[in-house]
């Protein structure tokens, strides 16, 4: 007899599910599906409908369309009418302002699901001590949330939501309140939380490192829709689209026009390759800000005035706009500082090049300065 694996479920998964306020539709048929374990952030900008599919998951909203299944069992079904509310979902959440009550110490924070679940109080209390020290609060269990900091804040209410031990924890926005320095420290530590713990989670973020940083999937999300769900390996490597690639800043998006053998900046005679066989062809490209190699203007190389310079740790990171084509910014990382109104002379890997429609194949194209 061979053997059979039993069935496995996903921790989360969605099918076709739509949420409309009245007539307009906020959600328009989002299917996903999450497997134990792993942390799905979902990313976009704001009114993209993440908060309406997260609070969907949560059981705080119910689908007009479409179901929703937590670990194999549909907790919500427009067609057949099924709801489970939030308290039978078994899920840990986390908001974006903690969520605290001021008037209870840490640890009766911390302690406030279980005692929902109606846990005797030794066992209410090893728990609690034992969340808290998941997150390097063991000494605060005393303490009012108001002694502590932003950051420590929001460690408590991660130790609430994971102290019931629930099958997945939704986070909506949880360090946008944090200030720049704590917000990036917190990032590398909630993902390595995350990690030990071994937590099933669905991230809510507009910010797309954080997203990147934390997430094995990222769903990047616009109007309602998902645009591209992949790790983030395969976001930075293939965006499926504009949007995607413009969302995570991956560099500059172009429209090319093809002219007499050579791909030129549309509305201009400013050319970016050579390229045969591609006669009239439009094409909307990504130049990405690793393609691009700054050097003094000289011929073989794309004119260029700095507009604004920033330094990044490893360099500086300057946009700049082409001479030539109107509106045409690309950013650029030089290892020496750009003064805005430099001129520049830019050198990009046309291998580098990511085409979005059409497809042309890398090998036809060559670089001007080579040509
Ligand atoms: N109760 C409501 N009634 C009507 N429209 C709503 C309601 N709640 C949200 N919306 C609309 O639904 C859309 C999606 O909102 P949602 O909060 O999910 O977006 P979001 O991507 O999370 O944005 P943000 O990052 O700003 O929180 C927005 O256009 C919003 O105005």
């Amino acid at each position: 007899m061979t053997f059979q694996p039993p069935a496995t479920h996903a921790a989360v998964s969605t099918a076709g599910v739509e949420l409309h306020y009245g007539a307009t539709p906020v959600l328009k048929g989002i299917d996903i599906s999450l497997s134990k374990g792993k942390t799905l952030a979902l990313l976009g900008p704001s009114g993209c409908g993440k908060t309406t599919l997260l609070r969907l998951v949560a059981g705080l909203l119910a689908p007009t369309k479409g179901s929703i299944s937590i670990v194999g069992q549909v907790v919500a079904d427009a067609a057949a009418n099924t709801f489970s509310p939030p308290e039978k979902r078994n899920l840990g959440m986390v908001f974006q302002d903690y969520a605290l009550w001021p008037h209870l110490t840490v640890g009766g924070n911390v302690s406030f699901p279980l005692e929902m679940r109606g846990l005797g109080k030794a066992e209410r209390q090893s728990r609690t001590m034992r969340a808290l020290e998941r997150v390097g609060l063991g000494a605060y269990a005393d303490r009012r949330p108001s002694d502590l900091s932003g950051g420590q804040q929001q460690r408590v209410a991660i130790a609430r939501a994971i102290v019931a031990e629930p099958q997945l924890i939704l986070f909506d926005e949880p360090l946008s309140n944090l200030d720049r320095e704590l917000r990036e420290n917190m990032v590398g530590e909630l993902a390595e939380l995350i990690a030990t713990l071994g937590l099933t989670a669905i991230y809510v973020t507009h910010d797309h490192a954080e997203a990147l940083t934390l997430a094995d999937d990222v769903a990047v999300m616009r109007d309602g829709l998902i645009e591209q769900l992949a790790s983030p390996d395969q976001l930075i490597e293939k965006p499926a689209t504009p949007e995607v690639a413009d969302f995570l800043r991956l560099g500059g998006i172009a429209d090319l026009d093809h002219r007499d053998g050579l791909w030129v900046f549309k509305g201009s005679d400013v050319a970016l390759l050579r390229s045969e066989g591609d006669a009239g062809a439009s094409a909307r490209v990504l130049i990405p800000v690793g393609s691009i190699s700054v050097s003094d203007v000289g011929p073989g190389r794309l004119a260029a005035t700095v507009l604004r310079s920033q330094f990044r740790g490893d360099g500086h990171l300057a946009t700049v706009s082409l001479v030539g084509p109107t509106h045409m910014e690309l950013q650029v990382l030089s290892r020496v500082k750009l003064r805005p109104g430099d001129g520049v002379g830019l050198s990009i890997d046309p291998d580098q090049i990511r085409w979005f429609s059409p497809r042309v194949h890398s090998s036809q194209k060559e670089s001007l300065q080579h040509a």
